[in-house]
């Protein structure tokens, strides 16, 4: 699009909404963190007219607001939910009369609505034509995919009712219908040949195993297959899609004792709020005390550059190039780029992760990702419903040239058994591995529950502890020790960082001594104002980092 792009604002139904409701920034790091779910309310509400703004009318208030837009088009359109439906709506005009209305094009795919937990609803795309008298493109030319891996997706989603594109089958784009349906690898890899396969294993140990050993044959197949195209074997191509992190404990377990880098996504749930997070609490406080200030985006990429060690620094570097990408290197000033971090920062925990290797997460976490090597081990979450063959849909989708599927010996995969048993398959069941020491580790971050939240401001602002806190690096280690009645984390020099919280004490004491390693995964800020009142009077400083950790354990204790 080249220099077209810069009318283009692309943003998060929040982000739309931040900019609408004109909300001024609140202070980095403190405990008015904005009410992001209140934010599209508000805005829906501004747009429809049902809530004033001072001096203005509704029908005048929502062309101000829009000022600039002609189209609009929503990606993702099946993960609605309702009140972003409503905000679509009222941005729309979908209320309004013909000449206000803006055009809205909405891009989706109703095989990939996985999210109905959180409240979207896959009738919202399917009502979509008659709400707006719409158009209908079904675009099924698959660029992604070599033909097996689309044939056998394919003979899973046909399973469902009630589709959209029912009639309207997936195919290989155009220029790669003559190529063979195992694309390279079907002459390259005599045994898989570029078809779909399907582990049978016994339990999650035997399913980790052959898994790892199947990655393994292809990387040494690697060479032959790209020698021409100057590519090399990559772990960050691979992945492992699981429905809970429960089953990639022990696939994570064993790439750990055989040195496979691998890239954990974080379980956000247990994660602070990234804008509390020491590194990006610090660059927003930057910002927000130079909002003002004009500047370009290269300028902040100087003081950011690309970072692999440490993974805040590295995100706020992969902010900057992401607005860089939007308005080039145009000269504004800084509560634009502030804005556009509150924004970004709210949607990166939702895929968190951290580090460079095979990706091993969760499958809702891996929407609109790809991968050349895709594997999705056996759960027993998985079942017979429409939803849950979406699901397994949208991982498979994800898969570019080899598609890996496990399913457990003497139990009926009910996803895997739908699959058409053609030549795109090919179904293995030989692995004869000598059992090995498996190794017994489980990893858990230490939620913020589990921890003394006060501990360090508790002590006098002149205390070591914060001096050490402030150079604590993620990736850094602590060591578990018993002090007292207390489990606490120390660093190398005998440094007590962090207490365990009574809820902690009861869920670690039993695990303590069987922890293996504790790393440090981020610093977090807290202010004396974050503390309940009763508690405030025992603080000796007004603001403390706090480290978040993971635990390595042993499973078997
Ligand atoms: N016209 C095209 N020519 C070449 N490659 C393309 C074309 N369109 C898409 N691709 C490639 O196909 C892959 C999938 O494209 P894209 O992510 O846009 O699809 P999508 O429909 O959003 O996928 P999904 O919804 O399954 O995540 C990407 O690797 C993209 O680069």
């Amino acid at each position: 699009m080249g220099d077209d792009a810069f009318g283009v604002t692309i943003q998060t139904y929040h982000g739309m909404a931040l900019r609408l409701c004109g909300r001024s920034m609140v202070s980095p790091g403190t405990k008015t963190d904005i009410n992001f779910e209140q934010l599209i309310v508000q805005a829906t509400a501004l747009l429809r007219g049902d809530q004033d703004f001072p001096g203005l009318l509704g029908d005048e208030l929502r062309e101000r607001l829009l000022a600039g837009y002609a189209y609009i088009l929503v990606d993702e359109y099946q993960d609605i939910d309702a009140q972003q439906y409503a905000f679509i709506s009222a941005l729309a005009g979908r209320t309004q009369d013909a000449d206000t209305k803006l055009s809205i094009l909405a891009v989706g795919d109703d095989d990939q609505n996985i999210y109905s937990f959180r409240g979207t609803h896959v009738s919202f795309i399917q009502r979509f034509q008659q709400d707006y008298q719409a158009e209908i493109y079904h675009l099924v030319d698959n660029y992604r995919s070599s033909d097996a891996i689309i044939q056998t997706a394919n003979s899973l989603i046909q399973h469902n009712s009630k589709r959209m594109k029912q009639d309207h089958v997936i195919r290989i784009n155009t220029q790669r219908q003559h190529e063979p349906a195992g694309g390279a690898w079907q002459q390259a890899d005599s045994l898989g040949q570029g078809r779909v396969q399907i582990f049978s294993v016994s339990n999650a140990q035997q399913q980790a195993l052959t898994l790892l050993n199947e990655l393994q044959r292809l990387q040494a197949l690697h060479p032959d297959v790209h020698k021409n195209r100057e590519q090399h074997w990559q772990w960050q191509d691979c992945a492992v899609l699981a429905h809970t992190w429960e089953t990639l404990m022990p696939i994570r377990a064993l790439c750990e004792q055989q040195n496979i880098p691998v890239n954990w996504g974080l379980d956000s749930e247990k994660l602070p709020s990234p804008y509390r997070i020491r590194e990006i609490a610090t660059f927003l406080q930057q910002l927000d005390t130079q909002a003002k200030q004009q500047q370009s985006v290269t300028d902040w990429l100087v003081l950011y550059p690309a970072n692999e060690n440490n993974a805040w620094l590295h995100l706020i570097h992969n902010i900057l190039l992401a607005w860089q990408n939007e308005v080039g290197n145009h000269v504004l000033p800084n509560q634009h780029l502030l804005a556009f971090c509150y924004d970004n920062l709210r949607e990166w925990k939702r895929e968190a992760h951290q580090h460079q290797g095979i990706l091993l997460t969760t499958i809702h976490r891996a929407k609109g990702l790809e991968f050349k090597v895709l594997c999705i081990p056996d759960d027993d979450r998985f079942e017979t419903s429409d939803e849950s063959r979406r699901l397994y849909y949208v991982a498979m989708t994800r898969a570019r040239e080899h598609l890996l599927l496990f399913q457990t010996q003497n139990r009926q995969h009910p996803h895997i058994t739908l699959l058409d048993a053609g030549e795109h398959l090919y179904f293995r069941t030989q692995h004869n591995f000598v059992t090995q020491q498996f190794p017994p580790w489980r990893y858990e971050i230490l939620s913020l529950k589990d921890i003394f939240l006060d501990f360090a401001g508790r002590q006098p602002p002149q205390a070591n502890i914060h001096q050490v806190l402030q150079k604590i690096q993620t990736g850094d280690t602590l060591y578990p020790e018993k002090q007292g009645e207390h489990l606490v984390l120390f660093n190398e020099n005998k440094v007590a960082l962090a207490q365990l919280s009574r809820s902690g004490q009861q869920r670690w004491a039993r695990h303590w001594s069987h922890i293996q390693q504790v790393r440090v995964l981020a610093v977090v800020l807290r202010h004396a104002e974050d503390c309940e009142a009763q508690y405030r009077r025992r603080l000796r400083c007004d603001a403390w980092l706090i480290p978040v950790v993971e635990l390595v354990y042993h499973s078997s204790n």
